[in-house]
């Protein structure tokens, strides 16, 4: 049996410490959702005025893949949780600190471990597990990459092992497409393994991501419930629109939460989960796990009564969470558009006209044209309305930049 973390006052000797490794779009709402809590917030990422650096009780700048350089933040600081936001940490560090009793990571260390290298979670799910995934090689060299690609045919799709939002992923035809596929993995790595995993191309009908928590009881057991599926959209491995309510018949959706509860199950710990799985009639194939909140689940700031950032925070600190939908709801992503620090967004307010509409600006302090800067959210009585108004809103936020 399991108690709830007891709540203190921040900036106090009874505060209640968290520290977000990582403070992009997703702990910056996660950070909220703690506040809100009086929760003491210590936020890090790898630069100054991260969007959740804005919104913390303190901020810290350092490699995060440093062992030394997070060890010892850590020991300074002594947060009473860490909550991973991202997945290019220094992992090893944390499932030894963890180990000797000197950290208490989120949802676990050798959950964070494994779910920041392709190869570590797929082998869980396909051969630990015995999931239904892509059929799958991994390869360190170009000469190796030619070999797997013998093995498992053409469409594939090539990932570095270490990546996210879709940074360094192709979708390759033919074999005259192996070597920019190879080098374009060795580019778009967040940490630099030099390793690719090359997957069969799977013809989905649909993708999903199932919202899976894992909380407290009044009894202090573990339990897991689940959102309503999140369809989506992705662009070069990068999510642009997601909506919930995605229907879903009720063999597959059994389905879809057998996997993630099993997955969920051997990762353990408390928190949110991000389930990405493929969807073809009645046949559900696992892609990857996020044990953190996910980018296509910012829908559920408008579509669910909790959204998954309040209910990650809610499970970690062992509260009671609820996983209902409010209403149907989508999301588009807003990018950047240009390469410049301090750019501005015109069009807000003719955005926030589109009935329903929300929109979300991160604070990112440099643009890129293909950097997430923010999002739009509607909610409508049915997804397909609430999708239209939220692209919409997003066409009409302009990023500029300003004279
Ligand atoms: N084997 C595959 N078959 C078909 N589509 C795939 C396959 N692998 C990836 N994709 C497509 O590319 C998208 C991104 O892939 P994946 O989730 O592995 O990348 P990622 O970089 O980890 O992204 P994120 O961090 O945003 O989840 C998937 O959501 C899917 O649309
Ligand atoms: N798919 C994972 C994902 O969406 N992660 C989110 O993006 C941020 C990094 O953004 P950046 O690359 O613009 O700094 C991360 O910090 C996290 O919030
Ligand atoms: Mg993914």
């Amino acid at each position: 049996m399991k108690k709830p973390t007891r709540l203190g006052t921040p900036l106090s000797s009874s505060a209640t410490k968290v520290m977000l490794l990582g403070s992009g779009e997703l702990g910056k709402e996660v950070i909220i959702a703690l506040q809100r809590l009086g929760v003491e917030v210590i936020a890090v990422d790898r630069y100054e005025n991260a969007p959740g650096h804005q919104v913390a009780h303190r901020a810290h700048v350092i490699n995060m893949t440093d062992g030394a350089a997070l060890a010892a933040l850590i020991e300074q600081e002594k947060p009473d949780l860490i909550v991973p936001e991202i997945e290019a940490i220094a992992t090893e560090t944390l499932v030894k600190l963890e180990e000797a009793g000197l950290a208490r990571v989120i949802p676990t260390a050798r959950a964070a471990w494994l779910t920041m290298n392709r190869e570590g979670i797929r082998r869980l799910a396909g051969e630990t597990l015995g999931l239904a995934t892509s059929p799958y090689r991994f390869a360190d060299s170009l000469e190796e990459l030619k070999a797997a690609i013998d093995q498992i045919g053409y469409p594939c799709v090539i990932k570095p092992v270490m990546s996210s939002s879709g940074k360094g992923q192709s979708k390759i035809d033919g074999p005259d497409e192996i070597e920019s596929a190879w080098n374009y993995a060795a580019a778009g790595g967040r940490v630099d393994a030099g390793r690719v995993i090359v997957e069969g191309f799977i013809d989905f009908d649909y993708e999903i991501t199932l919202l899976t928590v894992r909380s407290l009881n009044e009894n202090g057991d573990t339990v897991t419930s689940f959102c309503d599926p999140i369809g989506h959209v992705q662009v070069k491995g990068d999510y642009v629109e997601s909506w919930q309510p995605h229907p879903m018949p009720g063999a597959a959706l059994e389905k879809a939460r057998d996997i993630a509860r099993k997955v969920t199950e051997n990762l353990g710990g408390l928190g949110l989960f991000g389930v990405e799985l493929f969807v073809k009639g009645d046949m559900v194939w696992f892609s990857e796990v996020s044990p953190r909140p996910h980018d296509t689940g910012m829908v559920t700031m408008v579509s669910q009564v909790q959204s998954e950032f309040e209910l990650h925070a809610k499970a970690i600190l062992g509260l009671p969470v609820n996983t209902a939908l409010r209403t149907p709801g989508a999301s588009a992503v807003i990018y950047g558009q240009h390469e410049a620090r301090g750019i501005a967004f015109d069009g807000v307010a003719e955005a926030l006209r589109i009935p329903g509409a929300e929109i979300r600006l991160f604070g990112k302090p440099e643009s890129f044209a293909r950097r997430r800067m923010g999002v739009a959210l509607a909610s409508a009585d049915n997804v397909e309305t609430a999708r239209i108004r939220a692209k919409q809103a997003a066409a009409k936020v302009k990023p500029v930049i300003p004279e």
